[in-house]
């Protein structure tokens, strides 16, 4: 039997997948690693962790497969987007990566506003927003002038992987695309945007497609993680784009929602000129020459996680969610919104925070736990209600990502999107995705869509229940009114803290 490996590089963790010509998972491994936070919305990387940890995880997958590594005939990569790696003449890192949840930059968007105008949106589809890279760049410029002057090429968190077990640069366009630098329709670097804000054009890697071959794996990666170094590797995607792939998003009326440290509502997009007036992402896809739209809830998964480690830290997830199903729906009148780190979608927001609404003595744990998984929903939900208003039927859901992998949750889901949620058997989407983009590129399939029929099996379906249904809609709405009532006293709050 041959193999492939997708190597998904998240923000919690790397995860890394074996699998065989039929699409079934032979291994995974996953390794964490941690985000810095120096100061409120400050996020930050380490991109030596990125690299020590995926070849840990390599090395223990190729060990505990048994499987012959001149077997293993590919690999490829999706990465968490946006992130900011400067690399210098020597292609050393220059500074910590600027994560894509990291709002420093509400400045620098003012200005790309400002000097840009409609033309940004003309140009590469999205808004400028705090989370994307070119606001980043800015910002060093601004801050760290002397970084800026010796970078010689800035890299997206998995290229920068991919150029350490390859030796080569480049970025493909679906991660590109979320830079603000890249023109989406002509699939080009904006010389425009790039002369606007005086950034040197050199810094912007070789574009490739994501399932173009880039190299073989170095030698000394082959030593040090087991594999054979005449492994292919081919470029990959974003995270999102490769989330899609892996759930089989690849035509018109299928959608994904993705649970991960960030929550995202995706929809397959044919028709390049759609407009969605930026309320929405818009992103080259892995496929070629399609597109994706998304709404992004900027800590779901991390919202669960920062309350397991503050509240419950010797709990597991699993444990956790068991303990959510024990309250009730709407947790007993208790309303939670996952701002923890800002927000994107609908409000593009670097200020305003969380809230539990409707704290009662009566409150235990599982309130407060089914409160935050249910406020997650309820704000994936606002994407949703943006689709919708824009004549978008949705009415199948695949659920990927941490956040399927609990029963409560995917039932959660359906209620509050009103729509039947499937979740597959390996809900790891965006590391399957990678691991489609190898087979495709090896040949063992003519296209994603004809390698999705082979590799993608639905495990469940959960549907709405119409009585759920109703009791969640009023809950919602009581959501939808948190945000304005609290963003003055938020921003405020926010000011205070410095
Ligand atoms: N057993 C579980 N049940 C429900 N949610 C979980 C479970 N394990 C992890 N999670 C949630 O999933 C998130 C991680 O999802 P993942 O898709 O691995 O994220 P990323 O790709 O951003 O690293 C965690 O932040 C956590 O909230
Ligand atoms: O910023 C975005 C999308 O625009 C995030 O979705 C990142 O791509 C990180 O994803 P996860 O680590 O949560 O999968």
């Amino acid at each position: 039997m041959k193999y492939v490996i997708g190597i998904d590089l998240g923000t919690s963790s790397v995860k890394v997948l074996l699998v065989d010509k039929e699409g079934t998972v032979k291994g995974e491994v996953s390794k964490d690693y941690p985000q810095i936070h120096q100061q409120p919305g400050y996020s930050e990387q380490n991109p030596e962790e990125w690299v020590e940890k995926t070849i840990a995880a390599l090395k223990q997958l190729v060990s505990s497969s048994g499987v012959d590594p001149t077997d293993i005939e590919g690999l490829s990569f999706s990465g968490q987007m946006h992130g900011l790696v400067l690399l210098d003449k020597n292609n050393a890192v220059i500074r910590n990566a600027i994560l894509w949840n990291d709002t420093r930059t509400t400045m620098q968007c003012k200005k790309i506003d400002q000097q840009l105008g409609s033309k940004l949106l003309d140009i590469t589809k999205n808004p400028a927003l705090e989370g994307f890279t070119l606001p980043k760049i800015m910002w060093v410029k601004e801050n760290e002038p002397e970084n800026l002057e010796k970078a010689s090429v800035f890299l997206l968190p998995k290229d920068y992987l991919r150029y350490r077990l390859t030796g080569a640069i480049h970025m493909d366009y679906s991660d590109a695309a979320g830079t603000l630098l890249l023109d989406v329709v002509n699939k080009s670097w904006s010389a425009d945007i790039l002369r606007t804000f005086e950034i040197p054009s050199h810094i912007c890697p070789p574009l490739v497609e994501t399932g173009d071959f880039v190299g073989t794996i170095l030698p000394e990666i082959a030593k040090a993680t087991g594999l054979s170094k005449e492994t292919k590797v081919f470029a990959g995607g974003a995270d999102n784009a490769c989330g899609a792939i892996g759930a089989g998003i690849l035509s018109e009326g299928t959608a994904l929602c993705s649970i991960g440290t960030s929550g995202v509502f995706l929809s397959y997009e044919k028709d390049r000129i759609k407009d969605y007036g930026g309320k929405v992402h818009f992103f080259n896809h892995g496929e070629k020459d399609a597109y994706y739209t998304m709404g992004v809830t900027l800590a779901a998964g991390y919202s669960l996680s920062w309350f397991k480690e503050t509240f419950a830290e010797d709990q597991s997830f699993t444990s956790l969610l068991e303990d959510a199903a024990h309250s009730t729906i709407g947790a007993n009148g208790l309303l939670f919104t996952p701002f923890l780190v800002g927000e994107r979608t609908p409000y593009a927001d670097a200020k305003i925070r969380g809230t539990f609404t409707g704290i009662d003595g009566s409150h235990n744990k599982s309130d407060f736990t089914r409160a935050v998984i249910e406020g997650i929903v309820f704000s994936i939900n606002e994407s949703v209600e943006i689709f919708r208003n824009y004549g978008k039927t949705i009415d199948t859901v695949i659920s990927i990502g941490g956040g399927a992998k609990s029963e409560l949750w995917l039932q959660i889901q359906a209620d509050v999107f009103k729509t039947r949620v499937i979740k597959l058997q390996n809900e790891q989407g965006p590391g399957m995705g990678a691991a489609m983009i190898a087979a495709v590129g090896l040949g063992w399939f003519k296209s994603l869509k004809e390698c999705a029929e082979k590799f993608i099996k639905m495990d469940k379906v959960y549907e709405p229940i119409p009585e759920n249904v109703e009791r969640y809609n009023k809950y919602f709405r009581a959501y939808k009114d948190i945000y304005p009532h609290t963003v003055a006293i938020n921003h405020q709050l926010f000011d205070l803290r410095k």
